[in-house]
């Protein structure tokens, strides 16, 4: 239980070794439902290991992840995961990769119908359901891949350097269209990042790692309105906010 009841995910106590190596130490974090939160920190400081424990792809040394009070014990359709080389499959189409997940769990043919034409329609590509991946810029993929998630109904959604593959102009469009798709369909997402920038702007909490082991070092509330457009990244309140969290990652 936290101070606000039972969180959506909970990482408590986990420690990562590979063999020797000591990855992870004494990771303690939590989401509320349809929170946004980010975290942020150097390359190798352990936070795609975190995150593919908690997709249950790797299994913590000690320590548990929960969702919605349950233990992980392996992937499940409860978190969807997005990597980011979105990850499709060339050889389907746009339509057949949203509905990949369901097939595997039996959805009826004119349910899978329904969910594709409704999840191309929330991330803008309703006319791309015949196109191949080869066929489609960088962000365009990213946005088949997050409909295919999303088309799971995951309780959380996992983010691994999403947009890190993008141009910045493309990554800017995309932090819009995820902030929008977030107040859309309210979906509980954890994102990792070492874009501080991008972090504050799509988030309401920030956890900050330090590395050698990798731990978390500092959180800090992202105290803006939900109501965000890039101009909100010229504000004094978004500038102060960046440079706590730059604090907190050179200290
Ligand atoms: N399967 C593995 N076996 C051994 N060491 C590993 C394994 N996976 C990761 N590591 C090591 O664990 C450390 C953390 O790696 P990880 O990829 O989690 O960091 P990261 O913060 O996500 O880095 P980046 O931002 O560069 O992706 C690194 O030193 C890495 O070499």
């Amino acid at each position: 239980m936290t101070e606000f009841g039972e969180a959506k995910l909970q990482v408590r106590g986990v420690d990562k070794y590979f063999d020797r190596f000591h990855v992870l130490a004494a990771i303690d974090l939590h989401l509320e439902a349809n929170e946004f939160v980010s975290i942020v920190g150097a390359s190798g400081c352990g936070k795609s290991t975190l995150l593919n424990i908690i997709a249950g792809l790797t299994p913590p040394s000690t320590g548990e992840v929960l969702v919605d009070g349950h233990i992980v014990r392996g992937p499940g359709s409860d978190r969807g995961m997005i990597f980011q080389n979105y990850s499709l499959f060339p050889w389907l189409s746009v339509a057949d990769n949203i509905a990949f997940g369901l097939k595997l769990k039996g959805v009826s043919r004119s349910r899978q119908k329904e969910k594709i034409a409704y999840y191309l329609e929330v991330v803008g590509l309703s006319q791309f359901a015949n196109a191949y991946p080869k066929q489609l810029s960088g962000g365009m993929k990213q946005r088949v891949a997050i409909a295919r998630a999303l088309a799971n109904e995951p309780e959380v959604l996992l983010m691994d350097e999403p947009f890190g593959a993008l141009d910045a102009q493309t990554r800017e469009q995309m932090q819009l269209f995820l902030l929008n798709l977030w107040e859309q369909t309210h979906t509980t997402i954890l994102t990792i990042t070492h874009d501080v920038e991008e972090a504050i702007f799509l988030s309401q909490r920030i956890y900050i790692m330090s590395a050698h082991p990798g731990r978390i070092k500092a959180e800090i509330r992202v105290d803006l309105d939900r109501d965000r457009d890039l101009e909100t990244k010229l504000t004094p309140k978004f500038i102060e906010i960046q440079r706590q969290v730059l604090h907190q990652l050179r200290q």
